[in-house]
């Protein structure tokens, strides 16, 4: 990969997360002329285009001109979309020229990529969440056999841009893709669920959406604030920022006991395990 300010990113698929990366690497700052998306639809590469100011190529195009050919698909599109750049990839030197290929599929073992491209093509798995397009992206990491370091640094710089990235064995990918990769939408059924509920009371709607947007963003805030709980040199503990809240006797712990009662605790410890076991099924049936 060559230097990030000059390097070209090029997108294959420009839904969703495509978007959240394209997007929130513009917002960072990042020229939109170093950027590429290719996208089978063409009124939403359209769409990107006039919102971005970024370039739609083919795959083909996109892989003789890409530092980092980015796999943004459905993980059942992987394969076609693979097999669609591997031969101008072959056609590029495996080290300085040839692109690395950042996954950011779910499931799909870097081991599957790289057999569907030629020998040391390097490769990075990643899964990253929406916030990207905020800038506010959780993106957690592995390399493949043949992503080195100096691949591993460049994809983290890239996407230090849009967040925050960590590596992890390649092992707990599955697991960070039901916490972080899906966790935002854990979230949003909650706030959803808050609004409603308020709204059922009798609470105008834009008043219940405001006054849950900003206690999610100010809960989120105290957990990521260090010593927010009261405590130095250790991360905020969420059971203890709880506890601040709730008085004895008190209307949150006369909520808290409904929601335990309910099972709120152990609906959300089954859904990250349906989660997790998605991720593995999906690399099973796509990888
Ligand atoms: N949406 C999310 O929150 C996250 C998604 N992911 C992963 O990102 C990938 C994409 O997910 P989404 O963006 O949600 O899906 P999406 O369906 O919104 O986007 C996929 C895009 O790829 C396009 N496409 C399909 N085949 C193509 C091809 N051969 N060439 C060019 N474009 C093609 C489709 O037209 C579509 O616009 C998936 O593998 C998913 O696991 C990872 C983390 C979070
Ligand atoms: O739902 C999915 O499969 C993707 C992966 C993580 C978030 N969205």
């Amino acid at each position: 990969m060559s230097d990030h300010q000059t390097s070209t990113v090029a997108v294959l698929g420009g839904g969703k997360i495509g978007e959240a990366l394209l997007g929130g690497l513009v917002a960072a700052g990042r020229d939109p002329r170093s950027l590429l998306v290719v996208e089978s639809v063409a009124a939403r590469a359209q769409e990107l285009g006039s919102r971005y100011g970024i370039g739609a190529v083919d795959a083909p195009e996109a892989a003789r001109r890409a530092d980092v050919l980015v796999v943004a698909v459905k993980p059942a599109d992987v394969p076609t979309v693979l097999d669609q750049v591997r031969d101008v990839l072959a056609g590029r030197a495996p080290g300085q020229d040839r692109p690395t290929v950042v996954s950011l599929a779910a499931g799909i073992p870097t081991a599957a990529i790289e057999a569907r491209l030629p020998a040391e093509t390097a490769v990075v798995r990643v899964m990253p969440n929406t916030p990207m397009l905020v800038g506010r992206a959780m993106c957690v990491l592995s390399t493949g056999s043949a992503a080195g370091d100096a691949e591993l640094a460049a994809a983290e710089e890239l996407l230090a841009a849009v967040g925050r990235a960590v590596r992890v064995p390649e092992a707990q990918q599955d697991l960070a893709t039901a916490l972080s990769g899906s966790g935002p939408a854990y979230v949003f059924l909650l706030a959803e669920a808050m609004i409603d509920a308020a709204v059922a009371l009798g609470l105008p709607r834009p008043v219940a959406t405001e006054l849950v947007t900003a206690t999610v963003e100010g809960a989120g805030g105290l957990l990521t604030t260090p010593g927010s709980d009261g405590r130095e040199g250790v991360p905020p503990h969420p059971g203890l920022l709880r506890e601040a809240v709730t008085s004895p006797g008190g209307t949150t712990a006369a909520a808290l006991g409904v929601l335990e009662a309910d099972g709120l605790r152990s609906a959300l410890a089954r859904a990250v395990t349906a989660a997790r076991d998605r991720s593995v099924a999906l690399g099973r049936q796509y990888g």
